[in-house]
């Protein structure tokens, strides 16, 4: 990562002019402003910077939507405070001349804007901080690849593309090179930034492509995701291709971003590891339950789109089955590594997940088993999509009642978060139910 002295060197220098400031928003974006380096050291890295509130209260298309509490006409549509986290700096190496940095959200008072991603993330850390506890995540976004630029794609309504392999390239070491000059920019783009790659491997969908990082500590990782997840993105665009990482883009096999989590005591003994039977300890055991418990009514920070429910499909290595089991691509939850390395691994989470949610709905849920003193039930072996367990929501019409009802939700996030993100889902269905499809169209227009 880059100190601020390096910046100050670097821009003194010429080498770097642009600094962005970027916070995530509801959708898991990043959203900011380009600002001179120059102003960034000389006034916002004391005084930080504002920008509208109304980031975390639109929906994707950036229109202003009604029913969120802190943000609306009524109150003015003020700003609220990007507080930069010195500890996110880093280059952007496929721009030139420009470092990024993430901020924390405030208010002009000082206090949290509780909505915000990265403060509801940051809440649940503090909660095991309590314990002595840090939370190990690792994320692992699957996306594909279409040789059409985004302009192209986006004018031929997203028809017709190409996607940038014919076939299923799963573990093919000759697929994965026809686009392995875009996979390494990418890749060696990130190294640049300071994640840390581990590899990269073809997936089965046609283009569909996976590059994974080392895993970290919560905060980090779920950094890390959102800035590579743009970066994939804005380095095939300057390649004149397109990236997608929707949960379903197509028929074929849906995108994924499994989460795995463990925890550690302050020395790094696994607080999850350990025990008998699984190597699970009683704590890991019960944080697992407690997981499996909330896990239908927290899907809604697992899935958070319309589209997202289209990717759990039986047969498709997406979950449909609230189970777990050791090894199992079948489950939900899937227990794996040994020893100190023993972790869960949530598999229903889609590519357009936002990680900070997801990974505090994790935590909350293993926390609330925790205290409850759950007992985990037994592995589930054998194929869960046949098997007659309770299902994971398939529509987000479920996945919100669900989450309304919440108690978890509610004990964890408080009132105004669990508000805060059902009108988000509301005002999605809302528009979705006021859209005519190209389905619609295609069954009924001459037909019907
Ligand atoms: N690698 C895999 O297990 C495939 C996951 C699958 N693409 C999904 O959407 O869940």
């Amino acid at each position: 990562m880059l100190s601020v002295d390096r910046l100050r060197d670097d821009v003194e220098a010429g080498r770097v002019d642009t600094v962005l400031l970027a916070v995530t928003d509801m959708q898991g974006r990043l959203q900011g402003k380009r600002l001179s380096a120059r102003y960034f050291l000389e006034e916002v890295l004391s005084h930080a910077a504002e920008g509208c509130n109304y980031l975390l209260a639109v929906d994707v298309d950036m229109n202003t939507v009604d029913g969120y509490a802190m943000s609306s006409w009524e109150r003015g549509y003020g700003d609220f405070v990007m507080r930069p986290d010195l500890s996110t700096l880093r280059r952007v190496p496929w721009h030139e001349g420009t470092v990024l940095l993430l901020a924390d959200l405030v208010w002009e008072d000082g206090a949290d804007v509780v909505a915000s991603p990265r403060q509801i993330l940051r809440r649940q850390l503090a909660r095991l901080a309590e314990r002595g506890w840090t939370a190990y995540v690792g994320t692992e976004l699957e996306f594909v690849v279409y040789d059409d630029s985004y302009e192209q794609a986006w004018q031929r309504g997203y028809r017709d593309l190409t996607p940038a392999n014919l076939y299923n390239v799963d573990y093919s070491l000759l697929g994965t090179s026809r686009i392995e000059p875009l996979l390494r920019r990418i890749r060696l783009g990130m190294e640049g930034a300071g994640l840390y790659v581990e590899s990269a491997k073809g997936e089965c969908n046609l283009g569909q492509h996976e590059i994974a990082f080392r895993f970290a500590d919560a905060l980090t990782t779920c950094d890390n995701h959102v800035f590579y997840k743009n970066g994939a993105k804005e380095i095939a665009a300057q390649d004149g291709r397109s990236i997608t990482f929707m949960a379903k883009p197509n028929q074929r096999e849906g995108n994924s971003c499994h989460i795995h989590i463990s925890l550690r005591e302050a020395d790094g003994t696994p607080v999850m590891a350990g025990g008998e039977p699984y190597g699970l300890s009683e704590t890991g055991r019960r944080f697992i339950a407690g997981q499996l418990a909330a896990m239908r009514e927290l899907t809604l920070l697992y899935a958070p789109n319309i589209n997202s429910y289209k990717r759990f499909v039986p047969g498709s290595f997406a979950p449909t089955a609230v189970k777990w089991g050791v090894d199992n691509r079948t489950c939900s939850l899937r227990l794996v590594g040994h020893g100190p390395s023993l972790r869960i691994e949530n598999r229903v989470p889609g590519g357009d997940v936002n990680p900070y949610l997801a990974v505090a709905a994790m935590i909350a849920a293993g926390l609330r088993g925790i205290d409850d003193g759950l007992e985990l039930e037994e592995p589930f072996t054998g194929n869960a999509y046949d098997s007659g367990a309770e299902r994971v929501p398939s529509t987000l019409r479920d996945a919100l009642a669900l989450w309304e009802e919440s108690p978890i939700a509610e004990e964890a996030f408080g009132k105004d978060v669990v508000e805060h993100y059902a009108n988000n889902a509301r005002v999605e269905l809302a528009a979705f139910d006021a859209a005519v499809t190209d389905w619609e169209l295609y069954r009924g227009f001459e037909r019907l």
